[in-house]
């Protein structure tokens, strides 16, 4: 791609030393990844700052710098008179102004959806994806699920978890464009949001699903998490907002103007659900809305995931589509990879995967679990090293007298100590020494314990982040599969009884 960058004024506010306009293939972020005429924005980071890479984005062919320090730009400017430099007030906003520009504006084209909450987030937007696309409206969507077009998913590199940084964003919004999608999915993190990754687009819909501690390592309170997410709400024309979540419902309903959905169990929801019943195949509830009761059956498990639905039914409807539209293909939902997964294999005990790694996800899977029969209840729970320490003790409380054993471990260790994050957890329990609950410091050996443990008609329940295909440990991505440590296990005792200590 090849485009002049003119009228730079008109891009971004800001002052510009050198040429007035440049022609710009890219923007980026990273010095090392800048090529002929990319833009490079310097952002300061946690380790760097990035004003240190100007002269190493300009050897690699960056032909714009745009940064917040002037008397550097302006050095700069003298030494590279050929180059366009643009000193900004705030440049990640900046990042996200060059990038859309850059790339045509693509969020213009589609119909954008934003999907926010603490938990919920991947499994909405997977609901609204499968239900959009089952409609014929061609459909992509952005997060932790990977970058999905309509028929499969994209080889796009995720170098962030979950909401990409903007210049990532545009460029895949850009090919959703080419590739003939209406819409988009976007989970949209709190973090992403207030990084302005985010900014440039007026998302058609805004969805909210809840509001729990997490992320308080970068917002610094629940009130600063909480804006950072009202924030997406005010680049919204239209909002589906959980009535049932009493920390950040009110808030939206308060400021929105626009046409606003509710959803939830409380009587006063515009889609209401009543009467939830669990059966082998998925759930049953009754759909109580202003245009009348409707009698719903979705293959997708546990009351929060009844909510999760209602979000997505409430997205498609702000879409444009009618109530009997959208459940003539509700039967096509699905959940993403490690979303309440049943792992299919011969083991005489069930299995399941969820990804809950907050207390309130926690909470939410072992009442969905505990419906379901069984014989003894075995659950793994992790602290996780990159975040928060203090959500780790708060996990032990959440299962302490909910399971018969309990096996703690640790999730993406990153640079902290595998034992302190173990003993982190155990703080929260009335008695650590409790002989059902277990410590392990590797989630792959956890795993095998609680199989270890599990007998004919057992339940066991494995959480915590086992999926996207690594865990970090140092500063490294370590490949990690859930599903081929598992297999190892009953590999290595294809005779499973003779591993059992049952
Ligand atoms: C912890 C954190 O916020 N990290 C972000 C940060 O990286 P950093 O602070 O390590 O950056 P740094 O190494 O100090 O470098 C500063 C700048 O210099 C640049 N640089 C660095 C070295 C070099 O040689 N040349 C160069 O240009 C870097 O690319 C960067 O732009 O700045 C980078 C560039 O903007 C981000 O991509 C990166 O997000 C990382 C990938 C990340 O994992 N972020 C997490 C916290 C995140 O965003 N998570 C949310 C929420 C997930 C959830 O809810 O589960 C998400 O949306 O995924
Ligand atoms: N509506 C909900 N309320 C509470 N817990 C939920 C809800 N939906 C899902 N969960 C729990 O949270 C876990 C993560 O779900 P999901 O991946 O959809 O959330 P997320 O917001 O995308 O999380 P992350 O940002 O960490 O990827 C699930 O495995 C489940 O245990």
């Amino acid at each position: 791609m090849q485009k002049k960058l003119q009228h730079w004024n008109e891009v971004v506010e800001g002052t510009v030393l050198g040429p007035l306009a440049q022609y710009a293939s890219t923007v980026e972020y990273d010095s090392r990844e800048t090529t002929e005429d990319s833009i490079f924005v310097c952002i300061p980071g946690e380790n760097y700052d990035g004003h240190q890479f100007i002269e190493q984005a300009i050897k690699n062919g960056a032909k714009t710098v745009a940064g917040t320090d002037a008397h550097l730009l302006s050095t700069y400017s003298s030494t590279f008179p050929s180059i366009t430099f643009i000193h900004v007030a705030d440049a990640r906003i900046a990042l996200s102004h060059l990038s859309s520009h850059v790339f045509g504006n693509p969020s213009e084209s589609l119909s954008t959806i934003g999907v926010t909450g603490t938990n919920g987030k991947t499994t909405v937007t997977s609901f609204i994806y499968s239900i959009l696309n089952a409609l014929s409206l061609r459909t992509g969507s952005i997060g932790t699920a990977g970058i999905w077009d309509d028929a499969q998913k994209t080889s796009f590199r995720q170098t962030v978890p979950t909401t990409p940084e903007a210049p990532d964003i545009h460029r895949v919004l850009d090919h959703f464009n080419q590739k003939g999608m209406k819409a988009a999915v976007i989970e949209s993190t709190s973090i992403a949001i207030e990084q302005k990754r985010l900014a440039t687009i007026d998302f058609n819909v805004a969805v909210h699903t809840n509001l729990t501690p997490e992320h308080l390592e970068f917002h610094g309170s629940m009130e600063n998490y909480k804006q950072a997410k009202l924030k997406l709400f005010e680049q919204a024309e239209r909002a589906v907002v959980n009535i049932d979540d009493t920390v950040m419902a009110g808030d939206i309903l308060e400021f929105f103007n626009g046409p606003l959905l509710t959803y939830g169990k409380n009587e006063r929801a515009d889609l209401r659900m009543r009467d939830i019943r669990t059966t082998l195949d998925g759930t049953s509830f009754t759909l109580q809305t202003h245009e009348g009761l409707f009698e719903v059956h979705a293959p997708v498990y546990g009351e929060y995931n009844v909510s999760n639905l209602l979000a997505a039914i409430g997205a498609c409807k702000q879409s444009g589509y009618s109530m009997p539209e959208i459940l003539s293909v509700i039967s096509m939902v699905k959940c993403p990879e490690g979303r309440y997964q049943i792992v299919k294999n011969d083991a005489p005990y069930q299995i399941v995967l969820d990804y809950a790694h907050t207390p309130d996800a926690l909470s939410n899977i072992l009442q969905a679990v505990r419906s379901i029969p069984y014989h003894k209840l075995i659950v793994m729970i992790t602290g996780v090293g990159l975040r928060d320490p203090n959500k780790r003790p708060l996990m032990a409380k959440t299962v302490e007298g909910m399971a018969d054993e309990i096996i703690v471990s640790v999730d993406q260790p990153g640079f902290a100590d595998r034992q302190e994050v173990v003993n982190d957890v155990l703080k929260g329990f009335r008695n650590p020494l409790e002989h059902n609950i277990h410590t392990k410091l590797y989630r792959e050996e956890a795993i095998h314990h609680a199989f270890d443990l599990a007998a004919s008609g057992d339940l066991v329940l494995l959480t915590g982040i086992g999926f996207g295909g690594y865990q970090v440990i140092g500063n490294e991505k370590v490949p990690y599969s859930e599903l081929e440590v598992i297999d190892d296990y009953f590999n290595k005792c294809p005779s499973y009884k003779d591993c059992v200590m049952f």
